[in-house]
């Protein structure tokens, strides 16, 4: 019998069920708006949460407490309620007022979605936040996470929140802008700067639309982000303003960012470049292994001409690059082989 109940089965759902395939853990999801595989479908509540012992709410948060008024009647002491908002005060105080002390509840906010998740990025890694009214609670889902294979640190509601104002909803805050503003969208060549913000500008075009309001109003401490980064930007654009048409070093020093002020840190060493590669390799392969055994479940085994093809490409690739294509291919040859990474 299936031991978690899913409650939501959006894009966040959808990819938290296919973690939990992964892992081996059973699931049962409902979600009245969504199209749900036959396998995994709960057509009401007692049958979502018959055997469970983990209830998922993967809902957006404005829906919670709904959910939660929905959920309540049907709950028992040895279900655990946990929700996976990107903020936290605000779901953990519906969790409060509508579970109370009835049955064990606790904020977990996974930062991982969709994306992440099909590229087997890692680490995976959540914040859960320990409940004073539960305090079995936020263990059991240290468990959970653990066995799926994260990373989990605790966190207060509020510090997490305050966090999450100062990266997430900043980070979303810009991308957007940089979006609506009508630039920063399918270049044709970009700086190596723009690439690490072009995952995220993908990230706010794929996002669900609800995402994007939930992290900017579901969270107090957001706006007060986004005023002081936009009094920032209003004044380095004033400031660049004023510069004039040729400055002097003395005049752009003031522009300079306040921590490269001591000048910029020294070029690390050509060997700490070697390992730090080879460390990201490592991960790379661990990652690829991850893709792989998921296509080995999904599918039946590469046809002989299926490899064929991968070990072309990989020796164009090569070329490119000016690398040996036979020895690339070797290469290759060895992490499909190796039954611990290909
Ligand atoms: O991997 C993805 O698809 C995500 O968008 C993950 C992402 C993000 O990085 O913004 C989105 C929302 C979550 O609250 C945490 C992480």
């Amino acid at each position: 019998m299936p031991k978690i109940a899913l409650v939501g089965y959006g894009r966040f759902g959808r990819a938290l069920g296919a973690l939990l395939e992964a892992a081996d853990l059973g699931y049962r999801a409902m979600d009245p708006g969504a199209a749900l595989p036959e396998a995994i479908r709960a057509g009401s509540v007692p049958e979502l949460l018959e055997g469970a012992e983990l209830v998922v709410v993967a809902v957006p948060v404005p829906q919670m407490r709904e959910v939660l008024l929905a959920l309540k009647p049907h709950l028992r002491p040895e279900h655990l309620v946990l929700d996976v908002g990107s903020v936290k005060v605000k779901p953990v105080e519906a969790m409060k007022q509508v579970l109370g002390a009835q049955a064990p509840w606790v904020g977990t906010h996974p930062l991982f979605g969709p994306l992440s998740l099909a590229m087997a990025e890692r680490p995976m890694r959540v914040v859960v936040c320990p409940n004073p009214l539960h305090p079995d609670a936020a263990p059991r889902a240290r468990r959970f996470y653990e066995a799926l294979g994260c990373e989990v640190i605790e966190q207060t509601p509020e510090g997490h929140d305050r966090v999450m104002a100062e990266t997430h909803a900043l980070t979303f805050f810009v991308a957007k802008g940089m979006v609506d503003s009508g630039v920063a969208v399918d270049v044709p060549f970009a700086p190596a700067s723009f690439k690490a913000l072009s995952r995220t500008i993908e990230t706010v075009r794929s996002d669900a639309g609800h995402l994007f309001t939930a992290i900017q109003q579901e969270n107090r401490f957001a706006t007060q982000a986004r005023e002081r980064l936009l009094e920032a930007l209003q004044a380095i654009h004033r400031d660049l303003a004023a510069l004039p048409a040729v400055a002097s070093a003395r005049q752009t020093e003031g522009m300079a960012l306040p921590g490269l002020a001591s000048g910029p840190p020294e070029p690390r060493e050509t060997r700490e470049h070697i390992d730090q590669l080879d460390r990201e390799l490592v991960e790379l392969l661990a990652r690829r292994s991850e893709l792989a055994r998921r296509q080995s479940r999904a599918h039946a085994p590469e046809e002989p001409a299926g490899t064929k093809a991968l070990f072309a490409t990989r020796r164009a690739w090569a070329k490119e690059l000016g690398l040996d294509p036979e020895e690339v291919e070797a290469l290759f040859r060895i992490i499909v082989e190796a039954p611990g990474v290909g």
